[in-house]
């Protein structure tokens, strides 16, 4: 009860909402130096280095995913959130490449599910890469010009379809779930003693300079025991780790390209949001690590990476200097589970998956009113 009064603030603004719009605001920029750095050496109370087990993949599995040695990951707890691990971009040189182009050019064909469908017909959000890639090349910077399907692209679902209107995921709507994307799941799941982990469903976001994520909490997988795995790419990003209640104050800490978060155990359903995308510093618009050369690496030797061609991963790359792309990949199901026959019970139960992307650049008016692609606008 003390713990809540402490962290209901005056003029009836909670702790996380305080801390979110903090992060997301523009001017005068937030002070970042409360964030945590998991990329640097850490001198934090907080935080403690987290064992892994090297053993649970093989050094052949892990590269296979285009992933370092186990033994070489550099993990992460935070002690107020037991079961939260972050590992510090795991990837091997040159791996990236290929999830970045996943995400631009082939998670979003059909059969999967994007924003651009809930008001588009099928066949024009058929090839989305292939409708943009040229008008992109030749863009001109600064210049005012109709924006792309990918530059309007928000999210893509993957396997069990997420209904961002009912909050559930249902047996009808299934398509197969990446197996690449299975693959490193499981390997990272491995690596943090959850063996058997299977990758059913996948929501990735697509965040532009302007993009934020409203506070919630993932819970319309029906089996909360196991992790929830998040994968970032491109643009760094301030994610806020909360608790269980919306209105618990919250962690900030920096995700940074190849950053994966596992949320496990108790940590599995913290409330938690992504305020802001943190400005690239000026002359360097992409990380160092995805400019490291796929060249003499061998990372494609046995299928499951492929290798990006230079033309592709100069649309990556520039689609990357103002974006951020997070895969967070779920399982829905536990072993010998089925979906519930009436599947209105969970909304019911008023399922809070709500408050979820603020796109600012979204016109004013459609704020407070749920936006087309799906989302709800939080502010
Ligand atoms: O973009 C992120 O880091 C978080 C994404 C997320 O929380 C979600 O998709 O549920
Ligand atoms: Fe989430």
């Amino acid at each position: 009860m003390a713990k809540m009064a402490a962290s209901v603030l005056e003029h009836g603004e909670d702790a996380f909402r305080k801390i979110f719009k903090l992060y997301k605001r523009r001017n005068p920029p937030p002070d970042f130096s409360d964030v945590i750095d998991f990329s640097k050496n850490l001198k934090n109370d907080m935080v403690f280095s987290v064992e892994l087990n090297p053993s649970a993949v093989s050094e052949t599995d892990a590269c296979r995913a285009g992933l370092r040695p186990v033994r070489d990951w550099r993990a992460f707890g935070l002690k107020e959130h037991s079961g939260f691990i972050f590992i510090s971009n795991p990837f091997l040189p040159g791996s990236q490449q290929h999830w970045v182009r996943q995400c631009l050019k082939t998670y979003p064909q059909k059969p999967n599910v994007c924003n651009l469908d809930m008001h588009m017909a099928p066949t024009e959000t058929e090839d989305i890469w292939k409708k943009s890639a040229d008008i992109l090349r030749k863009k001109t910077q600064g210049k005012r010009e109709p924006k792309t399907l990918l530059e309007k692209l928000r999210w893509v679902t993957l396997g069990y379809h997420y209904d961002w209107n009912s909050k559930t995921y249902s047996a009808d709507h299934y398509t197969q779930f990446p197996p690449d994307l299975h693959s490193v799941s499981q390997e990272v799941a491995a690596a943090c003693g959850f063996h058997g982990f299977s990758a059913e469903a996948g929501i990735l976001n697509y965040y532009r300079a302007d993009s934020s994520l409203g506070i919630h909490v993932d819970e319309s997988e029906l089996d909360h025991t196991r992790p929830l795995l998040s994968f970032s790419f491109g643009q760094a990003a301030v994610f806020l780790l909360g608790g269980t209640r919306r209105e618990d104050p919250a962690t900030p800490m920096f995700m940074q390209s190849g950053d994966i978060m596992v949320m496990s155990g108790p940590s599995r359903l913290l409330y938690h949001a992504v305020p802001c995308i943190v400005p690239a510093p000026t002359g360097q618009p992409l990380p160092a690590c995805l400019q490291e050369s796929q060249q003499g690496t061998d990372l494609h030797t046995d299928g499951l990476m492929q290798e990006v061609p230079l033309e592709d991963w100069e649309l990556c790359s520039r689609y990357l200097h103002t974006s951020r792309v997070n895969m967070t990949v779920r399982q829905v199901l536990g072993d010998g589970q089925a979906f519930p026959t009436d599947t209105t019970s969970r909304e019911s139960e008023g399922s809070p998956k709500d408050g979820q992307h603020e796109q600012q650049e979204q016109d004013l008016k459609a704020k407070k009113k749920r936006n087309s692609s799906g989302y709800d606008l939080d502010l």
